[in-house]
C-alpha cells in the first residue's frame, strides 16, 4: 500500500470524548484520512495493544495504522494478528534504528524533527531508516503542552526545503492552513483537535481533503443508474452531463436496458450483490463528492443502494426517482415504491417529474403549476428532503421548475419558456447529474439549479441538430462547451442578456396581462388611475434619480460614471417636465415639487433600490436599476409595433403622447448601454456575484410588475371607499 500522508489523524482520548477513539477513527477514515496514529499517553501497554487490535479491525486496511512511542505494543499487536503498519517516534523515544530492525523494511517509521541538527542526524542514519518527518509545532497548541517553539508556516517552509524526507506539518493546524502548508512543501498535515473534537469527523475530514486537493479541483460525481445503449439517457447521459458541467464522472450500473430513442425493449437486472461490489470498490478507493441516483429497477436494487448510502454516506445525494421513461415504459417495478420512499429520505434533493410526483405524493397528476408546487411541498414535508419539481409535462409555452423545501419553508421558482423540440430523451437524467456536479463544485442550491438549468436549456436547444434516432432524440450535452471551444461555466455577456431576459419571462408575461397595461394601451384607462400612476411615477423617478447618482458614485470608469449621472439627470429633469404637463397641483405636482404621498408599492420599490445601493456593490446596484430601463423600453417598442392592438397609433388615443415617450429613441439607446454595462459586470463576476446581481434584477422586475398593477387596485379601493361612505352598509372588499 502506498501511504497517503496528506491527512494524518493523531488520536487523543480526551478530545474524542464520549464517542470514543474508535468511532472517531471510523468516521475520519470514511472521510478520507490516509494514516492514523494511536496516541495515548496514559494507557498501559496492554490497553494500547487492545486498542490497536480494535482499530486495525475498524480501519480494515483503508488507511495506515501507526502507534505513538510504543514500539513494544506495536510488536505485540502484530503478534496477535493486528495490522499495525509502524510507529511514530520522537527525539527522546526509542531509536528509529531499533524500530526499523524490529518492524522490518516495509514498516512505516515517522520521526519528529524541527531543527537543522535533527536533519543532520537523519542524514547520518542508514538509508531507509526513517520514512517521513513530523515537523512542528506550526502554532502553539494545548494538545501538546510540552511542545517546542512554534515554527510558523515560513519556518516550516524553510525546514521542508532542507529536508530530503517528506515532511508532515503538525501542531495547531486548522483547516484554513491547508493550502498554505501544502504550498510550503508539506507532504501532509497531521491534526489532533481539528478531527478528534469535530462535531462530525467524517465531514470535517472530507473538507480537509477537498482543501488539500485545491479549490479548482474537479469534483468526483458518481451515477448509480441504468444503462441506455443509445447514449441519451441513463449512465451514458449522466457521464456526459457530469463531464459537461465540469466534473469527473463515475458510474455503477443498476440495470441494462435494451433501448433506443423510440422506447425500451427489455431490461436485465444483474444480481444486487454485484452492484454492491461495484459501489464498495469505488467508496473504499475514491473520495466521492456527490452521487446521483437514477433507475433502480426493483426493490432489491433499491435496498442495496440504501444500505451502501448508509455505510459510505456520500456528502451530496440527488435522487431522480425514475419510474417511467418518457416513452411511457415502466422502469421501476410497482412493488418497489415503498423501498424507494425509504431511499428518498437519505437524499439531499429529489427531482421528480409530474408523473413521478403524483405517485410519490399519492395523488393525481397535477394539472396546474400551483397544484404541482403544493404536491411537491407535501412530498418534501413527508420525506424531509428538498424537492426540485419540473413543470415540463404541464404543456403550454412555459416550462418552469421550482425548488421546494418544506423543512425551511422555501419555494424558489425558476421560470422559463418552453423550448420547442422533440429531442428530450434523457432530460431528467441529465438535469439531475448536472445538479449533482454543480452542487459538488461548491454552489448552494439556488445557484446550482440556475447553472444546471442554463446548461440544460442550451443542450436542449441544440439537441435536434444532432439528428440521433427516429424517436425522441437526445439533448446535445456538449453543445455549450463545443460552441465555446472548451468547458467554461461562466456565461458570456450575450448569454447573460439572453438568460436574464428569459429568467424574468413569466414576470414580463404577467405585466402584459395586467388590466392597467391593457387599458393604458387601448386608451380605456380611467383618468383617475392614470393620474395616480403618474403621480407615483414622478415620486418614484425622483428616488430613482438619487439611486442612479449612487451608481455614478460607485462606477469603476469615468464613462460609466458619466452614463449613470446623465441618466439621473434625464430621469429627474425630463420626467419632471413631462409629469408637470400631465399633472395638475391637485394630482401630484405643484411648483415642480411632488405633493402626492408615496404608495406602499412605490416605497417598497425605492427601498429595494436604496438597499442595493447601500451595500456598495456596484454590480448588484446596476442590476437592480436595469428593469426600469429595460421593461419600459420593451413595452414602448411593442406598443409601437401594435403588439397590444393599433390603439396607440390612433389620433384619438388619450394617452398616445405619453406612450410615445416609452419608445423614445434616446431612451432606447440608454437602455442598450445600461444592458451592456450590467451584462459585462455579470460576465466578469464570479458565480456568487452573478447570483446576487440576478436576485437584485429579478426583485426589481417584480417591483415593476407591482407598480403597474397598483393604480387599478388603488382606484378600486378609492371607488369602494366612496361607495362605502355613500352607503354605510357596503363593505370594502
Ligand atoms: C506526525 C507526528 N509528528 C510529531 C509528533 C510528536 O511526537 P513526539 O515528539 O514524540 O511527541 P509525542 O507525540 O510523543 O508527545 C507526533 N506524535 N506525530
Ligand atoms: C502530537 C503533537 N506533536 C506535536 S504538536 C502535537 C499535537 C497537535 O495537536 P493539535 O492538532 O490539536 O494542535
Ligand atoms: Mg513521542
Amino acid at each position: 500500500m502506498s501511504i497517503d500522508l496528506s491527512l494524518y489523524l493523531v488520536t487523543d482520548p480526551v478530545l474524542c470524548g464520549e464517542r470514543g477513539v474508535v468511532d472517531v477513527v471510523r468516521e475520519a477514515v470514511a472521510g478520507g484520512v490516509g494514516i492514523v496514529q494511536l496516541r495515548d499517553k496514559t494507557a498501559t501497554d496492554a490497553q494500547i495493544v487492545d486498542q490497536l487490535i480494535e482499530l486495525s479491525d475498524v480501519i480494515d486496511a483503508r488507511a495506515a495504522l501507526v502507534v505513538n512511542d510504543r514500539l513494544d505494543a506495536a510488536l505485540e499487536a502484530r503478534a496477535r494478528g493486528a495490522r499495525v503498519d509502524g510507529v511514530h517516534l520522537g527525539q527522546s523515544d526509542t531509536s528509529v534504528e531499533r524500530a526499523r530492525e524490529l518492524l522490518g523494511p516495509d514498516a512505516i517509521i515517522g520521526l519528529t524533527a524541527n531543527t537543522a541538527a535533527h536533519l543532520d542526524a537523519v542524514r547520518a542514519l542508514p538509508p531507509g531508516t526513517v520514512d517521513h518527518l513530523g515537523v512542528g509545532v506550526i502554532r502553539p497548541t494545548d494538545t501538546k503542552p510540552d511542545h517546542p517553539a512554534p515554527l510558523g508556516i515560513e519556518g516550516f517552509r524553510a525546514f521542508a526545503e532542507l529536508s530530503e524526507l517528506p515532511c508532515v506539518a503538525i501542531g495547531g493546524v486548522g483547516i484554513d492552513d491547508v493550502e498554505a502548508l501544502r504550498d510550503a512543501g508539506a507532504a501532509g498535515i497531521a491534526v489532533v483537535s481539528a478531527l478528534c473534537a469535530a462535531d462530525d469527523p467524517r465531514t470535517e475530514a472530507r473538507a480537509f481533503r477537498r482543501r488539500w486537493r485545491g479549490a479548482a479541483s474537479v469534483p468526483r460525481v458518481l451515477s448509480i443508474a441504468g444503462s441506455d445503449p443509445s447514449g441519451g439517457a441513463g449512465i451514458q447521459a449522466d457521464l456526459k452531463s457530469i463531464g459537461a458541467n465540469g466534473g469527473y464522472g463515475m458510474a455503477a450500473i443498476t440495470a441494462l436496458t435494451v433501448q433506443n430513442t423510440q422506447g425500451v425493449r427489455a431490461v436485465h437486472v444483474p444480481p444486487a450483490d454485484f452492484l454492491r461490489a461495484q459501489l464498495d470498490a469505488l467508496s473504499v478507493d475514491i473520495d466521492i463528492d456527490a452521487v446521483k441516483i437514477g433507475m433502480l429497477a426493483d426493490a432489491a436494487v433499491i435496498r442495496t443502494v440504501t444500505a451502501w448510502l448508509d455505510d459510505a454516506r456520500p456528502p451530496i445525494v440527488i435522487v431522480d426517482p425514475v419510474m417511467v421513461a418518457t416513452s411511457g415504459d415502466r422502469l421501476l417495478e410497482e412493488d418497489a415504491e415503498h423501498a424507494l420512499r425509504d431511499l428518498l429520505r437519505r437524499a439531499d434533493l429529489v427531482t421528480p417529474n409530474l408523473l413521478e410526483l403524483a405517485v410519490l405524493a399519492d395523488t393525481v397528476i397535477a394539472d396546474s403549476w400551483p397544484a404541482a408546487i403544493a404536491d411537491a411541498e407535501r412530498l418534501s414535508a413527508d420525506i424531509g428532503v428538498a424537492v426540485l419539481i419540473k413543470g415540463g409535462h404541464l404543456g403550454g409555452d412555459q416550462s418552469p421548475d421550482a425548488f421546494v423545501d418544506a423543512t425551511t419553508a422555501t419555494v424558489q421558482q425558476f421560470p422559463g419558456t418552453r423550448i420547442d423540440t422533440d429531442a428530450t430523451h434523457g432530460t431528467g437524467c441529465s438535469l439531475s447529474s448536472a445538479l449533482a456536479t454543480q452542487r459538488a463544485l461548491g454552489k448552494e442550491w439556488p445557484q446550482a439549479v440556475i447553472a444546471a438549468r442554463e446548461w440544460l436549456r442550451e443542450s436542449l436547444r441544440a439537441g435536434a441538430e444532432l439528428q440521433v434516432g427516429r424517436g425522441h432524440g437526445p439533448i446535445d450535452h456538449f453543445a455549450g462547451s463545443r460552441a465555446r471551444g472548451g468547458i467554461d461555466t461562466s456565461p458570456t455577456r450575450d448569454e447573460v442578456v439572453t438568460q436574464w431576459w428569459e429568467h424574468i419571462s413569466a414576470i414580463r408575461a404577467d405585466i402584459d396581462e395586467l388590466p392597467f397595461v391593457r387599458a393604458l394601451a387601448d386608451g380605456t384607462l380611467d383618468r383617475g388611475a392614470f393620474t395616480h400612476y403618474l403621480a407615483q411615477d414622478a415620486l418614484y423617478l425622483s428616488g430613482y434619480a438619487r439611486v442612479l447618482a449612487d451608481a455614478a458614485r460607485l462606477a469603476p470608469t469615468a464613462k460609466e460614471q458619466a452614463f449613470w449621472a446623465n441618466s439621473a439627470h434625464g430621469s429627474i429633469v425630463g420626467e419632471l417636465e413631462l409629469h408637470a404637463q400631465w399633472l395638475t397641483p391637485d394630482e401630484g405636482v405643484s411648483d415642480g415639487t411632488f405633493s402626492a404621498t408615496p404608495s406602499p408599492t412605490t416605497t417598497a420599490y425605492l427601498d429595494h433600490l436604496r438597499s442595493s445601493a447601500y451595500g456598495g456593490d456596484y454590480a448588484q446596484l446596476i442590476a437592480a436599476l436595469l428593469p426600469c430601463f429595460w421593461l419600459y423600453t420593451d413595452l414602448g417598442l411593442r406598443l409601437g409595433e401594435g403588439h397590444f392592438g393599433d390603439f396607440a397609433r390612433s389620433m384619438t388615443h388619450p394617452y398616445a403622447s405619453w406612450l410615445r415617450t416609452y419608445a423614445d429613441e434616446s431612451f432606447a439607446e440608454a437602455t442598450q448601454q445600461a444592458i451592456e454595462y450590467v451584462a459585462s459586470a455579470a460576465a466578469a463576476s464570479d458565480g456568487e456575484g452573478r447570483m446576487r446581481m440576478l436576485r437584485a434584477f429579478e426583485a426589481s422586475a417584480r417591483h415593476e410588475l407591482a407598480f403597474f398593477a397598483e393604480p387599478l387596485r388603488h382606484e378600486s379601493c378609492v371607488s369602494a371607499l366612496s361607495r362605502s361612505s355613500a352607503a354605510p352598509e357596503a363593505k370594502m372588499v
